[in-house]
């Protein structure tokens, strides 16, 4: 599939016009200007409340943007600033995001959303986020995707949390111990080697999951702690589990934070990622058996996870689901045209959408394939619900059954039980990177 490029997207005319009504300059930003781009670099990290870049940071952080459509928007009065900081940012590609069935919808990825502490609160973000959904229409992306700093800032422009991931807290000295993979070896791994056989194993393990997206360079190197800039990239540490063939089937990224009242440490995972069954287990084994570990702490884990399964005494694991990957539909039958179902549906839909991009009544049509067709319908709606909701439904990360009974969507329970049996999956959507 080709996506189109979202840096050929030009800025959005409304607003654009919006906020040179407020005095303020909304522009596509040209990463070949190297003090431009230093300035975006610089504005990002502060709205982020990160400590200045050094010169290694920008220039790794420019090599990542440089695939992005970067957008910022500058004051006039900044011109006295050094290097003209923007008072927000915003940058956007396309990318596959994996659905249920294993195929693969183009979506709008929205990151870098940051407004200057001394512009917040006049409705800059507002610009920037609805300017970037009407570009991704106009490109003709179906959904747009972000991960969010709070749950509470992008629901009111459609976005709901579509797959939510779990924060898992191992009692190691409780959980009794993991049994060893009978083949296969765990091995240790040179931190400069992580950042290659963690893309490698993502690009695989990303096509099992809905919600998964490709990562990028910069992306493992920070998990890796070899990015510019890493502080405490010296402490990390990794590890890797080769099959009977050979080959890498799952990597294990972690740092250790030694405990001051005795020998012994908490054992942090960065990342760990499997496409294999038998290499999460080793992995996890390798973690949790590992002697000296108080406990073993990991985020953004399936909310599925075997872990619990794994050990002898599951009240060892704690788990902490929370949001993580959030999604806006844009075109409602191109996004639930692009997965598929697990089981036959005809019913119709009335979604509400105050941007207006999803706004109408869709007969939803799924066949014994669990393929579906979508069309606008006038007919009387089995479920009404806003945009916000069916995004969070899209990839079966919560049912409708949860969502009527919270309120947000109404339908008789028999509708809602039959939407879910179609638009629920083997295993739980997840997103195991932050962007
Ligand atoms: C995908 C990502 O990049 S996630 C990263 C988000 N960015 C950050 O967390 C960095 C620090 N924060 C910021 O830079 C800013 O505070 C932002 C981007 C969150 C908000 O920018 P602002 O320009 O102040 O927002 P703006 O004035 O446009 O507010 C729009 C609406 O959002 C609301 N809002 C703004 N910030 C927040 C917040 N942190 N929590 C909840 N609601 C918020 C406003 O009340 C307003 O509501 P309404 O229009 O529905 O009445």
């Amino acid at each position: 599939m080709v996506f189109p490029d979202a840096r050929d997207v030009p800025v959005d005319p409304l607003s654009e016009q919006r906020l040179s009504g407020s005095g303020l300059d909304y522009r596509i930003v040209d990463l070949a200007d190297p003090a431009a781009a230093r300035a975006f670099v610089r504005a990002e990290t502060r709205g982020f409340l990160d400590q200045e870049p050094d010169d290694e940071s920008v220039r790794a952080t420019v090599d990542m943007m440089a695939a992005r459509r970067n957008v910022g928007v500058y004051a006039a009065t900044a011109g006295s600033a050094v290097d003209a900081l923007p008072v927000a940012t915003v940058d956007s590609w396309v990318t596959p995001m994996t659905v249920p069935g294993g195929g693969h919808v183009p979506m709008w990825a929205i990151s870098a959303v940051t407004v200057a502490g001394t512009h917040r609160r006049r409705g800059i973000a507002r610009s920037l986020l609805e300017g970037e959904l009407r570009a991704a229409v106009g490109a003709g992306i179906p959904v747009a995707g972000l991960t969010a700093t709070e749950a509470t800032i992008y629901g009111r422009y459609g976005f709901g949390p579509a797959a939510p991931v779990a924060r898992v807290e191992v009692d190691a000295r409780r959980a009794g111990g993991i049994a060893p993979e009978p083949t296969g070896v765990v091995e240790y791994v040179d931190r400069e080697q992580l950042p290659e056989a963690l893309s490698q194993v993502h690009e695989r393990a990303r096509e099992q999951r809905a919600g998964q997206i490709p990562g990028w360079p910069l992306r493992w190197m920070r998990l890796a702690g070899t990015a510019p800039g890493e502080e405490k990239g010296r402490a990390v540490r990794g590890a890797q589990y080769r099959d009977a063939d050979g080959v890498v089937r799952g990597v294990l990224v972690y740092a250790l934070e030694i405990l001051d009242a005795e020998f012994g440490a908490d054992l942090v995972i960065r990342h760990v990622v499997a496409d294999a069954p038998e290499a999460l287990r080793a992995l996890w084994a390798f973690a949790v058996n590992h002697d000296l570990i108080r406990t073993v702490r990991a985020d953004l884990q399936p909310v599925d996870d075997p872990l619990p399964w794994l050990v002898a005494d599951q009240r060892a694991v704690r788990t902490t689901v929370h949001d993580h990957g959030w999604l806006r539909i844009l075109d409602v039958p191109s996004a639930l045209g692009a997965r598929s179902y697990r089981a036959p549906l005809d019913l119709v839909i009335r979604v509400s959408d105050p941007l207006g991009f999803a706004e109408g009544s869709w007969r939803v049509r799924i066949g014994q394939d669990g393929a579906a067709v979508i069309e606008p319908t006038a007919d009387a709606a089995d479920i009404a619900l806003d945009v916000a909701a069916l995004s969070s439904l899209y990839l079966g990360g919560v049912s409708a059954t949860t969502l009527r009974a919270a309120g947000r969507i109404t339908a008789t329970a028999d509708s809602a039980a039959s939407f879910d049996d179609a638009f629920g999956s083997a295993s739980a959507p997840t997103l195991s990177i932050w962007y």
